[in-house]
């Protein structure tokens, strides 16, 4: 469960303050957060994944205040319960893509399975790719790699940074499908903010900024 409450953001003392609407959101419920370019999507998802401390308010994740916590037990945290799927890829261009997932888990303090690591390729239509090296992958396989390091720790949330906006229609659709699979599979919350369109037809629970 995701509750907010009064959040709001500031950049800089000198920039205009950002408010959000308050979210309240049941396990395995999604949301999609609409917006025009510059009014926050991106700031309140990086408030939602405890990436940004707020000016006021809460965020919470089945109860735990996420910002009360200290920066390290919230890295902690938000690393084993939060996954996500950034703009751009922020995988590690030394490492191959299993490599990628599994320092993912490393760095959560996590143990890998290595079945659960293979089958989460299969599904991304990554298997084939596994042993390659970032630099390697055409687009659509980084994309789909930025998903797998969302979801391989099986997080409670999943939030997603625009994730069709350079896409078109045929792959908009395999990556929202993918997002909404994996989701539904890991009984988590789907968070996507967006100015796509196209991806308004798939979530009933939808807000404007
Ligand atoms: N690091 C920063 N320093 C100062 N201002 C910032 C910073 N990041 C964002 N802003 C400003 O905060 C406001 C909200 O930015 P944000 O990126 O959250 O909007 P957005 O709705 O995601 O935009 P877009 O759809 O264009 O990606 C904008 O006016 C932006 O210029």
């Amino acid at each position: 469960m995701i509750q907010t409450h009064n959040l709001s953001f500031q950049h800089a003392p000198t920039l205009e303050t950002l408010r959000f609407p308050d979210l309240l959101l049941e396990r395995e419920e999604n949301l999609l957060i609409l917006g025009k370019s510059g009014i926050g999507k991106t700031t309140l998802l990086h408030l939602l994944a405890g990436l940004l401390q707020p000016k006021t308010g809460t965020v919470n994740l089945d109860n735990i205040a996420l910002h009360s916590l200290s920066a390290k037990k919230r890295d902690r945290f938000v690393g084993q319960h939060i996954g996500v799927v950034f703009q751009k890829n922020y995988a590690i261009r030394s490492l191959d893509v299993m490599q990628n997932l599994e320092a993912r888990l490393f760095f959560a303090g996590l143990k890998s399975k290595r079945e659960r690591l293979h089958d989460l390729l299969e599904q991304l239509n990554l298997a084939a790719h596994k042993n390659k090296k970032i630099h390697q992958l055409s687009e659509g396989q980084l994309q789909r790699l930025g998903i797998a390091l969302a979801v391989v720790h099986q997080p409670q949330v999943i939030l997603a940074d625009e994730p069709t906006s350079s896409l078109d229609d045929e792959n908009c659709e395999v990556v929202m499908q993918l997002l909404l699979e994996q989701a539904e599979q890991q009984n988590a919350n789907l968070v996507v903010i967006t100015h796509d369109a196209r991806v308004k037809p798939l979530f009933q629970n939808q807000i404007i900024l």
